[in-house]
């Protein structure tokens, strides 16, 4: 199925790809990584690897191929005068950390106060995960979805709170497991009036 824009509305941000669409030198350059970790490439165990990791980035930074703003295109009018906040709660994304392309597995909370309309609630989460499936730093992930909310639908304010564990903090380097890291971005009303900010941080459980 496709929308309007004749791109997948399926969830999948991208189709998967052919095995002959990972080119040589993509390829080549796992095999290296690989041997250089200390293993054998051509051994039977790892012969398909390099290809199968070329597919699995593709995927993971799928985001790329998307623009997270054309996920706010349709919004709704009519919702019988609702004029309060909207909050997508507990939202899972995955990304991956642009200094050791490690894992960064997390929850988004993201809400808005609407003005004039309002956007199909799954749209939230599709933003999130355009721009969380890309090489970030939590700081700019927070940033990019509260900025692209702000921008394509002008509501009279924006609260994106994101929590998240990094596996270069947990499976390598400080070695540090169970610790979180914690971002958020207030924006209009959010960032303006103390009573809306609260009230938001205590629909989130924040
Ligand atoms: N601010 C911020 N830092 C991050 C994020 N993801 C990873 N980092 C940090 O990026 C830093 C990179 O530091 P460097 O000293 O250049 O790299 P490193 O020698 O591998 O550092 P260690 O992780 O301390 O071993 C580390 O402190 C990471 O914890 C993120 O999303 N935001
Ligand atoms: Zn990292």
């Amino acid at each position: 199925m496709t929308d309007q824009h004749g791109s997948p509305d399926d969830g999948d941000l991208i189709e998967p790809m052919a095995p002959a669409a990972v080119p040589q030198d993509v390829t080549d350059a796992i095999r290296t990584l690989i041997r250089w970790a200390g293993d054998d490439p051509m051994r039977e165990g790892l012969v398909d690897t390099p290809r199968r990791v070329a597919k699995a980035w593709k995927e993971y930074c799928a985001g790329y191929e998307d623009d997270p703003a054309r996920h706010l295109e349709r919004v709704f009018e009519e919702v019988g005068g609702y004029d309060e906040i909207v909050l997508l709660k507990d939202i899972p994304f995955q990304s991956h950390c642009e200094h050791h392309m490690a894992p960064i597995i997390g929850k988004a909370h993201i809400a808005y106060l609407p003005k004039d309309h309002v956007v199909g609630i799954s749209k939230l989460a599709r933003v999130l995960h355009g721009f969380a499936r890309r090489l970030q730093v939590q700081e700019r992930l927070t940033a990019e979805v509260a900025d692209c909310i702000w921008d394509n639908l002008k509501p009279q304010g924006v609260a994106v709170v994101i929590e998240a564990s990094h596996a270069c903090m947990t499976a390598r380097g400080v070695r540090t497991p169970g610790v979180g890291m914690v971002t958020s971005r207030m924006m209009g009303v959010f960032r303006d009036d103390e009573r809306s900010r609260k009230e938001v941080l205590a629909l989130m459980g924040c």
